[in-house]
Protein backbone atom coordinates (compact mmCIF):
# COMPACT_ATOMS: atom_id res chain seq x y z
CA UNK A 1 0.00 0.00 0.00
CA UNK A 2 1.40 3.55 -1.13
CA UNK A 3 1.17 6.58 1.20
CA UNK A 4 -1.69 8.73 0.63
CA UNK A 5 -0.86 12.27 -0.48
CA UNK A 6 -2.23 15.29 0.94
CA UNK A 7 -4.60 16.20 -2.66
CA UNK A 8 -5.99 13.02 -1.93
CA UNK A 9 -6.70 13.00 1.67
CA UNK A 10 -8.26 16.38 1.41
CA UNK A 11 -10.57 15.45 -1.43
CA UNK A 12 -11.75 12.13 0.19
CA UNK A 13 -12.21 14.41 3.58
CA UNK A 14 -14.34 16.87 1.01
CA UNK A 15 -16.51 13.76 -0.37
CA UNK A 16 -17.30 11.94 2.56
CA UNK A 17 -17.36 15.03 5.08
CA UNK A 18 -18.05 18.22 3.44
CA UNK A 19 -21.17 17.53 1.28
CA UNK A 20 -21.95 14.40 2.69
CA UNK A 21 -25.34 12.80 3.24
CA UNK A 22 -25.40 12.92 6.95
CA UNK A 23 -24.62 16.15 8.91
CA UNK A 24 -21.63 16.28 10.95
CA UNK A 25 -20.39 18.36 13.91
CA UNK A 26 -17.31 18.50 16.08
CA UNK A 27 -17.25 19.81 19.46
CA UNK A 28 -14.46 20.31 22.39
CA UNK A 29 -14.66 19.55 25.45
CA UNK A 30 -16.83 22.46 26.96
CA UNK A 31 -19.00 21.90 23.96
CA UNK A 32 -18.22 24.67 21.97
CA UNK A 33 -18.06 23.96 17.96
CA UNK A 34 -14.83 22.91 16.21
CA UNK A 35 -16.27 21.72 13.30
CA UNK A 36 -19.59 21.42 11.29
CA UNK A 37 -19.87 20.55 7.92
CA UNK A 38 -21.49 22.06 4.64
CA UNK A 39 -24.70 19.76 5.01
CA UNK A 40 -25.54 20.84 8.47
CA UNK A 41 -24.75 24.45 7.72
CA UNK A 42 -27.26 24.57 4.96
CA UNK A 43 -29.56 22.59 7.13
CA UNK A 44 -29.30 25.02 9.95
CA UNK A 45 -29.26 27.88 7.57
CA UNK A 46 -26.07 29.17 8.73
CA UNK A 47 -22.98 30.51 7.90
CA UNK A 48 -19.95 28.30 8.60
CA UNK A 49 -17.80 31.34 9.85
CA UNK A 50 -21.02 32.25 12.20
CA UNK A 51 -21.42 28.46 13.98
CA UNK A 52 -17.66 28.08 14.50
CA UNK A 53 -16.73 28.48 18.35
CA UNK A 54 -20.33 29.26 19.53
CA UNK A 55 -21.70 26.73 22.38
CA UNK A 56 -23.53 24.06 20.28
CA UNK A 57 -26.61 24.68 22.34
CA UNK A 58 -26.56 28.36 20.68
CA UNK A 59 -26.51 26.73 17.22
CA UNK A 60 -28.86 23.35 17.07
CA UNK A 61 -31.74 22.87 19.20
CA UNK A 62 -31.88 20.28 21.84
CA UNK A 63 -28.43 19.51 21.47
CA UNK A 64 -26.92 16.56 23.54
CA UNK A 65 -23.40 17.27 22.48
CA UNK A 66 -21.95 19.25 25.07
CA UNK A 67 -23.41 16.44 27.81
CA UNK A 68 -22.00 13.86 25.47
CA UNK A 69 -18.62 15.10 25.79
CA UNK A 70 -18.89 16.23 29.58
CA UNK A 71 -19.93 12.12 30.38
CA UNK A 72 -18.21 10.23 27.66
CA UNK A 73 -21.37 8.63 27.17
CA UNK A 74 -22.05 7.87 23.82
CA UNK A 75 -25.68 8.57 22.28
CA UNK A 76 -26.71 6.48 19.44
CA UNK A 77 -29.89 6.73 17.58
CA UNK A 78 -31.84 9.84 19.41
CA UNK A 79 -34.29 11.14 18.50
CA UNK A 80 -34.17 14.78 17.92
CA UNK A 81 -36.03 17.45 17.50
CA UNK A 82 -34.26 20.08 14.92
CA UNK A 83 -36.05 22.54 12.81
CA UNK A 84 -39.79 21.45 12.96
CA UNK A 85 -38.35 17.71 12.18
CA UNK A 86 -37.99 14.47 14.12
CA UNK A 87 -33.76 13.57 13.16
CA UNK A 88 -31.70 11.01 14.45
CA UNK A 89 -28.28 11.65 16.47
CA UNK A 90 -25.11 9.92 17.15
CA UNK A 91 -23.34 11.65 19.41
CA UNK A 92 -19.72 9.74 19.79
CA UNK A 93 -17.26 11.05 22.40
CA UNK A 94 -13.65 11.68 20.94
CA UNK A 95 -11.00 10.51 23.23
CA UNK A 96 -7.44 11.07 22.98
CA UNK A 97 -4.89 9.57 25.17
CA UNK A 98 -7.92 7.54 27.17
CA UNK A 99 -9.17 10.83 28.26
CA UNK A 100 -12.73 12.69 26.57
CA UNK A 101 -11.91 15.93 24.44
CA UNK A 102 -15.07 16.77 22.46
CA UNK A 103 -17.70 14.52 20.81
CA UNK A 104 -19.05 14.29 17.31
CA UNK A 105 -21.95 14.34 16.29
CA UNK A 106 -24.23 12.82 12.91
CA UNK A 107 -27.88 13.64 12.55
CA UNK A 108 -29.51 11.32 9.77
CA UNK A 109 -31.88 14.19 7.93
CA UNK A 110 -32.37 13.63 4.03
CA UNK A 111 -35.80 12.07 3.98
CA UNK A 112 -36.33 8.56 2.32
CA UNK A 113 -39.94 7.77 1.75
CA UNK A 114 -39.48 5.37 4.76
CA UNK A 115 -38.28 8.24 6.82
CA UNK A 116 -40.75 10.16 5.63
CA UNK A 117 -43.39 8.32 6.86
CA UNK A 118 -42.13 6.92 9.97
CA UNK A 119 -41.36 10.70 10.57
CA UNK A 120 -45.06 11.37 10.45
CA UNK A 121 -45.56 8.76 12.31
CA UNK A 122 -43.25 9.89 14.96
CA UNK A 123 -44.98 13.36 15.02
CA UNK A 124 -48.47 11.81 15.56
CA UNK A 125 -47.01 9.80 18.58
CA UNK A 126 -45.10 12.92 19.63
CA UNK A 127 -48.34 15.21 19.16
CA UNK A 128 -50.28 12.62 21.21
CA UNK A 129 -47.16 12.52 23.72
CA UNK A 130 -47.06 16.52 23.89
CA UNK A 131 -50.81 16.84 25.01
CA UNK A 132 -50.34 14.02 27.76
CA UNK A 133 -47.42 16.36 28.93
CA UNK A 134 -49.07 19.53 28.71
CA UNK A 135 -51.99 18.33 31.25
CA UNK A 136 -48.75 17.71 33.52
CA UNK A 137 -47.14 21.09 32.60
CA UNK A 138 -46.23 22.90 35.59
CA UNK A 139 -45.81 20.23 38.24
CA UNK A 140 -43.56 18.65 35.92
CA UNK A 141 -41.95 20.00 33.10
CA UNK A 142 -39.11 22.96 32.99
CA UNK A 143 -40.57 24.77 30.06
CA UNK A 144 -37.84 27.34 29.78
CA UNK A 145 -34.24 27.10 28.35
CA UNK A 146 -31.58 29.65 27.68
CA UNK A 147 -32.71 30.75 24.46
CA UNK A 148 -35.82 32.31 26.21
CA UNK A 149 -34.00 34.61 28.63
CA UNK A 150 -33.83 37.38 26.21
CA UNK A 151 -30.61 40.07 27.25
CA UNK A 152 -27.11 40.58 25.52
CA UNK A 153 -25.87 42.47 28.11
CA UNK A 154 -22.37 42.33 29.49
CA UNK A 155 -23.31 41.04 32.11
CA UNK A 156 -26.12 38.45 31.25
CA UNK A 157 -24.04 36.71 28.65
CA UNK A 158 -21.38 36.36 31.47
CA UNK A 159 -24.23 34.60 33.06
CA UNK A 160 -25.12 32.65 30.49
CA UNK A 161 -21.87 31.47 29.93
CA UNK A 162 -21.35 30.27 33.39
CA UNK A 163 -24.29 28.45 33.52
CA UNK A 164 -23.31 26.39 30.66
CA UNK A 165 -20.31 25.47 32.38
CA UNK A 166 -22.12 24.77 35.54
CA UNK A 167 -25.14 22.84 34.36
CA UNK A 168 -23.73 19.50 33.26
CA UNK A 169 -22.32 19.01 36.82
CA UNK A 170 -24.27 17.74 39.71
CA UNK A 171 -23.54 20.52 41.83
CA UNK A 172 -26.09 22.63 44.14
CA UNK A 173 -26.83 25.97 42.93
CA UNK A 174 -28.09 29.00 44.54
CA UNK A 175 -30.33 31.83 42.36
CA UNK A 176 -30.02 34.79 44.19
CA UNK A 177 -31.77 37.96 42.67
CA UNK A 178 -33.84 40.66 43.37
CA UNK A 179 -37.61 39.50 42.91
CA UNK A 180 -38.64 39.20 39.05
CA UNK A 181 -35.09 38.82 37.94
CA UNK A 182 -35.70 35.50 36.22
CA UNK A 183 -34.30 33.00 38.61
CA UNK A 184 -37.22 30.66 37.84
CA UNK A 185 -35.67 31.10 34.19
CA UNK A 186 -32.26 29.92 35.14
CA UNK A 187 -33.20 27.54 36.96
CA UNK A 188 -35.53 25.64 33.94
CA UNK A 189 -32.91 26.51 32.27
CA UNK A 190 -29.96 24.55 34.54
CA UNK A 191 -32.18 21.70 34.06
CA UNK A 192 -32.30 21.34 30.32
CA UNK A 193 -28.83 21.71 29.41
CA UNK A 194 -28.11 18.85 32.16
CA UNK A 195 -27.74 15.34 32.10
CA UNK A 196 -31.30 15.18 34.07
CA UNK A 197 -33.04 16.96 31.47
CA UNK A 198 -35.30 13.80 30.37
CA UNK A 199 -35.96 13.38 33.95
CA UNK A 200 -38.05 15.66 36.20
CA UNK A 201 -38.05 19.23 37.33
CA UNK A 202 -40.13 19.47 40.21
CA UNK A 203 -40.74 23.22 41.93
CA UNK A 204 -41.20 23.64 45.54
CA UNK A 205 -42.25 27.04 46.46
CA UNK A 206 -40.97 27.18 50.19
CA UNK A 207 -42.81 30.38 51.20
CA UNK A 208 -45.94 28.84 49.92
CA UNK A 209 -46.69 25.94 51.80
CA UNK A 210 -48.13 25.60 54.79
CA UNK A 211 -45.68 24.75 58.16
CA UNK A 212 -47.61 21.83 58.91
CA UNK A 213 -47.97 20.17 55.55
CA UNK A 214 -44.31 21.09 54.54
CA UNK A 215 -42.65 17.28 55.37
CA UNK A 216 -45.98 15.45 53.97
CA UNK A 217 -45.50 17.73 51.28
CA UNK A 218 -42.01 17.24 50.63
CA UNK A 219 -41.69 13.50 51.69
CA UNK A 220 -45.07 12.17 51.27
CA UNK A 221 -46.65 9.89 53.02
CA UNK A 222 -48.03 6.44 53.62
CA UNK A 223 -51.92 5.63 53.52
CA UNK A 224 -52.89 6.01 56.75
CA UNK A 225 -50.88 8.27 58.28
CA UNK A 226 -53.13 10.60 59.41
CA UNK A 227 -56.70 11.42 59.03
CA UNK A 228 -57.87 12.47 55.86
CA UNK A 229 -54.48 10.60 54.29
CA UNK A 230 -54.98 9.37 50.86
CA UNK A 231 -55.54 5.97 49.95
CA UNK A 232 -52.21 4.60 48.75
CA UNK A 233 -50.33 7.78 50.40
CA UNK A 234 -48.67 10.14 48.03
CA UNK A 235 -45.64 10.60 46.89
CA UNK A 236 -44.11 13.73 47.52
CA UNK A 237 -41.71 16.43 45.66
CA UNK A 238 -38.13 14.99 46.72
CA UNK A 239 -39.57 11.36 45.05
CA UNK A 240 -41.45 13.10 42.21
CA UNK A 241 -37.97 14.45 41.81
CA UNK A 242 -35.80 11.65 41.86
CA UNK A 243 -33.11 11.71 38.89
CA UNK A 244 -34.13 15.35 38.30
CA UNK A 245 -34.11 18.38 39.58
CA UNK A 246 -35.76 19.79 43.01
CA UNK A 247 -35.93 23.44 42.36
CA UNK A 248 -36.51 25.04 46.02
CA UNK A 249 -38.04 28.58 45.39
CA UNK A 250 -38.34 31.07 48.00
CA UNK A 251 -35.63 28.86 50.10
CA UNK A 252 -35.51 32.21 52.43
CA UNK A 253 -38.91 32.03 53.69
CA UNK A 254 -38.54 28.17 54.37
CA UNK A 255 -39.63 27.42 58.06
CA UNK A 256 -36.46 26.48 60.34
CA UNK A 257 -37.95 22.93 61.34
CA UNK A 258 -38.57 22.42 57.82
CA UNK A 259 -34.69 23.34 57.08
CA UNK A 260 -33.42 20.67 59.79
CA UNK A 261 -35.32 18.03 57.61
CA UNK A 262 -34.22 18.93 54.18
CA UNK A 263 -30.62 19.36 55.49
CA UNK A 264 -30.99 15.85 56.81
CA UNK A 265 -32.13 14.76 53.24
CA UNK A 266 -28.93 16.60 51.39
CA UNK A 267 -27.02 14.76 54.02
CA UNK A 268 -27.94 11.76 53.64
CA UNK A 269 -29.72 10.98 50.32
CA UNK A 270 -32.32 9.27 51.95
CA UNK A 271 -35.84 10.49 52.87
CA UNK A 272 -38.38 9.41 55.30
CA UNK A 273 -42.49 9.55 54.15
CA UNK A 274 -44.45 10.86 56.71
CA UNK A 275 -46.08 7.57 58.30
CA UNK A 276 -43.00 4.96 56.98
CA UNK A 277 -40.69 3.05 58.37
CA UNK A 278 -38.77 2.78 55.55
CA UNK A 279 -35.79 5.07 54.32
CA UNK A 280 -35.65 5.41 50.97
CA UNK A 281 -32.92 6.63 48.60
CA UNK A 282 -33.55 9.78 46.81
CA UNK A 283 -30.87 11.02 43.63
CA UNK A 284 -32.11 15.00 43.04
CA UNK A 285 -30.23 17.71 42.24
CA UNK A 286 -30.38 21.09 44.28
CA UNK A 287 -31.58 24.27 42.73
CA UNK A 288 -32.46 27.01 45.29
CA UNK A 289 -33.69 30.58 44.48
CA UNK A 290 -34.20 33.55 46.99
CA UNK A 291 -34.13 37.35 46.92
CA UNK A 292 -33.62 37.09 50.98
CA UNK A 293 -30.05 38.36 52.72
CA UNK A 294 -29.74 35.00 53.60
CA UNK A 295 -26.26 35.88 55.63
CA UNK A 296 -28.15 38.26 57.51
CA UNK A 297 -30.72 35.98 58.49
CA UNK A 298 -28.17 33.67 59.45
CA UNK A 299 -26.70 35.85 62.01
CA UNK A 300 -30.52 36.47 62.79
CA UNK A 301 -30.82 32.61 63.35
CA UNK A 302 -33.82 32.80 61.01
CA UNK A 303 -31.65 30.48 58.55
CA UNK A 304 -29.06 27.27 59.55
CA UNK A 305 -25.46 27.89 58.35
CA UNK A 306 -24.98 24.53 57.60
CA UNK A 307 -27.80 24.33 55.35
CA UNK A 308 -26.68 27.28 53.48
CA UNK A 309 -23.08 25.88 52.66
CA UNK A 310 -24.86 22.83 51.41
CA UNK A 311 -26.87 24.63 48.91
CA UNK A 312 -24.00 27.64 48.44
CA UNK A 313 -21.88 25.50 46.49
CA UNK A 314 -21.90 27.42 43.40
CA UNK A 315 -23.80 31.19 43.37
CA UNK A 316 -25.18 32.78 40.84
CA UNK A 317 -26.63 36.29 40.85
CA UNK A 318 -28.62 37.86 38.83
CA UNK A 319 -28.49 41.05 37.60
CA UNK A 320 -31.07 43.08 38.55
CA UNK A 321 -33.00 45.09 35.44
CA UNK A 322 -31.79 48.61 36.29
CA UNK A 323 -28.49 47.55 36.36
CA UNK A 324 -28.21 46.21 32.64
CA UNK A 325 -30.26 48.91 31.05
CA UNK A 326 -29.01 47.80 27.59
CA UNK A 327 -31.53 44.53 27.85
CA UNK A 328 -34.50 47.24 28.46
CA UNK A 329 -34.99 47.53 24.62
CA UNK A 330 -34.70 44.09 23.29
CA UNK A 331 -36.49 42.34 26.59
CA UNK A 332 -39.54 45.43 25.88
CA UNK A 333 -39.75 44.45 22.59
CA UNK A 334 -39.94 40.82 23.31
CA UNK A 335 -42.78 41.24 26.20
CA UNK A 336 -44.43 43.02 23.47
CA UNK A 337 -44.10 40.52 20.49
CA UNK A 338 -45.64 37.85 23.20
CA UNK A 339 -48.62 39.58 24.54
CA UNK A 340 -49.38 40.90 21.01
CA UNK A 341 -49.37 37.76 19.86
CA UNK A 342 -51.17 36.12 22.50
CA UNK A 343 -53.67 38.55 22.86
CA UNK A 344 -54.01 39.43 18.66
CA UNK A 345 -53.70 42.81 19.79
CA UNK A 346 -51.95 45.00 17.01
CA UNK A 347 -49.59 47.47 19.02
CA UNK A 348 -46.11 47.65 16.70
CA UNK A 349 -43.90 49.43 18.84
CA UNK A 350 -43.34 51.32 21.58
CA UNK A 351 -42.73 55.36 21.25
CA UNK A 352 -38.92 56.39 22.65
CA UNK A 353 -40.62 58.79 25.36
CA UNK A 354 -41.66 55.69 27.00
CA UNK A 355 -38.12 53.72 26.02
CA UNK A 356 -36.50 56.88 27.70
CA UNK A 357 -39.14 56.84 30.76
CA UNK A 358 -38.20 52.95 31.24
CA UNK A 359 -34.24 53.75 31.27
CA UNK A 360 -34.60 56.57 33.79
CA UNK A 361 -36.95 54.15 35.90
CA UNK A 362 -35.88 51.93 38.58
CA UNK A 363 -37.64 48.49 38.01
CA UNK A 364 -37.82 47.39 41.71
CA UNK A 365 -40.13 44.65 40.13
CA UNK A 366 -37.49 44.15 37.26
CA UNK A 367 -38.54 42.06 34.55
CA UNK A 368 -41.74 40.75 36.36
CA UNK A 369 -42.58 44.49 36.82
CA UNK A 370 -41.75 45.56 32.68
CA UNK A 371 -44.11 42.60 31.42
CA UNK A 372 -46.68 43.68 33.52
CA UNK A 373 -46.49 47.73 32.74
CA UNK A 374 -46.34 46.81 28.83
CA UNK A 375 -49.53 44.20 29.02
CA UNK A 376 -51.72 46.61 30.38
CA UNK A 377 -50.50 49.59 28.05
CA UNK A 378 -51.05 47.30 25.26
CA UNK A 379 -54.45 47.21 26.33
CA UNK A 380 -54.97 50.35 27.52
CA UNK A 381 -53.29 52.16 23.82
CA UNK A 382 -55.81 53.02 21.02
CA UNK A 383 -52.86 53.53 18.89
CA UNK A 384 -50.44 51.10 17.36
CA UNK A 385 -48.16 52.30 19.79
CA UNK A 386 -47.32 52.35 23.47
CA UNK A 387 -47.21 55.83 24.37
CA UNK A 388 -46.54 57.83 27.68
CA UNK A 389 -50.16 58.16 28.50
CA UNK A 390 -50.49 54.37 28.25
CA UNK A 391 -47.95 53.97 31.13
CA UNK A 392 -49.13 53.77 34.97
CA UNK A 393 -49.44 57.36 36.69
CA UNK A 394 -46.34 55.95 39.32
CA UNK A 395 -44.09 55.66 35.86
CA UNK A 396 -44.63 59.08 35.07
CA UNK A 397 -44.20 60.76 37.86
CA UNK A 398 -41.24 59.32 38.65
CA UNK A 399 -39.85 59.85 35.56
CA UNK A 400 -41.21 63.89 35.90
CA UNK A 401 -39.79 63.63 39.26
CA UNK A 402 -36.45 62.80 37.79
CA UNK A 403 -36.50 65.64 35.36
CA UNK A 404 -37.52 68.20 38.07
CA UNK A 405 -34.92 67.93 40.71
CA UNK A 406 -31.40 69.52 40.96
CA UNK A 407 -29.78 72.27 39.37
CA UNK A 408 -30.27 73.13 36.08
CA UNK A 409 -26.54 71.78 35.66
CA UNK A 410 -27.86 68.22 36.96
CA UNK A 411 -30.77 68.22 34.81
CA UNK A 412 -29.17 68.89 31.76
CA UNK A 413 -26.74 66.33 32.85
CA UNK A 414 -29.84 63.84 33.55
CA UNK A 415 -30.89 64.66 29.93
CA UNK A 416 -27.62 64.13 28.22
CA UNK A 417 -27.09 61.22 29.76
CA UNK A 418 -30.85 59.30 28.86
CA UNK A 419 -30.09 60.80 25.42
CA UNK A 420 -26.84 58.57 25.18
CA UNK A 421 -27.79 55.95 26.73
CA UNK A 422 -30.80 55.86 24.35
CA UNK A 423 -28.67 56.51 21.28
CA UNK A 424 -26.48 53.75 21.94
CA UNK A 425 -29.27 50.99 22.86
CA UNK A 426 -30.96 52.17 19.14
CA UNK A 427 -27.77 51.35 17.38
CA UNK A 428 -27.25 47.81 19.46
CA UNK A 429 -23.60 50.16 20.86
CA UNK A 430 -22.63 51.18 17.97
CA UNK A 431 -20.45 54.32 19.17
CA UNK A 432 -19.66 55.66 15.40
CA UNK A 433 -23.29 55.42 14.32
CA UNK A 434 -24.40 57.22 18.06
CA UNK A 435 -22.19 60.46 18.02
CA UNK A 436 -23.61 60.59 14.04
CA UNK A 437 -27.00 60.54 15.26
CA UNK A 438 -26.28 63.11 18.04
CA UNK A 439 -24.26 65.01 15.79
CA UNK A 440 -21.19 64.90 17.89
CA UNK A 441 -17.95 63.64 17.35
CA UNK A 442 -16.71 60.62 18.71
CA UNK A 443 -14.62 61.52 21.16
CA UNK A 444 -16.64 63.72 22.41
CA UNK A 445 -19.04 60.56 23.34
CA UNK A 446 -16.66 58.42 24.70
CA UNK A 447 -15.73 61.14 27.06
CA UNK A 448 -19.58 61.50 27.73
CA UNK A 449 -19.66 57.47 28.19
CA UNK A 450 -17.12 57.26 30.61
CA UNK A 451 -18.34 60.54 32.56
CA UNK A 452 -21.89 58.44 32.86
CA UNK A 453 -20.82 55.09 33.41
CA UNK A 454 -22.37 54.16 30.63
N1 LIG B 1 -34.29 37.68 30.77
C1 LIG B 1 -35.60 37.43 30.63
N2 LIG B 1 -36.10 37.16 29.43
C2 LIG B 1 -37.42 36.91 29.26
N3 LIG B 1 -38.32 36.92 30.25
C3 LIG B 1 -37.87 37.18 31.48
C4 LIG B 1 -36.49 37.43 31.75
N4 LIG B 1 -36.34 37.63 33.07
C5 LIG B 1 -37.55 37.50 33.61
N5 LIG B 1 -38.48 37.23 32.68
C6 LIG B 1 -39.92 37.05 32.88
O1 LIG B 1 -40.24 37.76 34.07
C7 LIG B 1 -41.11 37.00 34.90
C8 LIG B 1 -40.43 36.74 36.24
O2 LIG B 1 -39.39 35.81 36.08
P1 LIG B 1 -39.07 34.70 37.19
O3 LIG B 1 -40.33 34.15 37.78
O4 LIG B 1 -38.11 33.73 36.61
O5 LIG B 1 -38.35 35.64 38.26
P2 LIG B 1 -37.86 35.28 39.73
O6 LIG B 1 -36.56 35.96 39.91
O7 LIG B 1 -37.90 33.79 39.93
O8 LIG B 1 -38.96 35.99 40.62
P3 LIG B 1 -39.38 35.70 42.16
O9 LIG B 1 -38.15 35.90 42.99
O10 LIG B 1 -40.41 36.74 42.44
O11 LIG B 1 -39.89 34.29 42.19
C9 LIG B 1 -41.43 35.72 34.14
O12 LIG B 1 -42.66 35.87 33.47
C10 LIG B 1 -40.29 35.59 33.17
O13 LIG B 1 -40.73 34.92 32.02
Amino acid sequence: MFPLDNDYKDEIFETVFEDAYHCFVVVDRHGFVTYMNNSYCHFLNREKDSVIGQHVTDVIENSRMHIVAETGKEEIADLQFIRGNHMVANRIPVRSKGVVVGAVGTVLFRDTKEWMSMNSHIKDLLLELEHYRNQQKGQYGATYSLHDIVGSSEKMNRLKEKVKKLATGDVSILLRGESGTGKELFAHSIHHLSERNTKPFIKVNCAAIPEHLLESELFGYQEGAFTGAKKGGKPGKFQLADGGTLFLDEIGDMPLSAQVKILRVLQEGEIEAVGSVRLENIDVRIIAATNQPLEKLIEQQKFREDLFYRINVVQLQIPALRDRPEDILVLAKYILHKITRRTGKRVMDIDDDVMNCFYSYQWPGNARELENVIESAVHLTSSEMIKLEDLPDRMRVADNRSNQTGSLQDILCETEKKAIRHALEKVNGDKSKAARDLKIGKSSLYEKIKKYGL
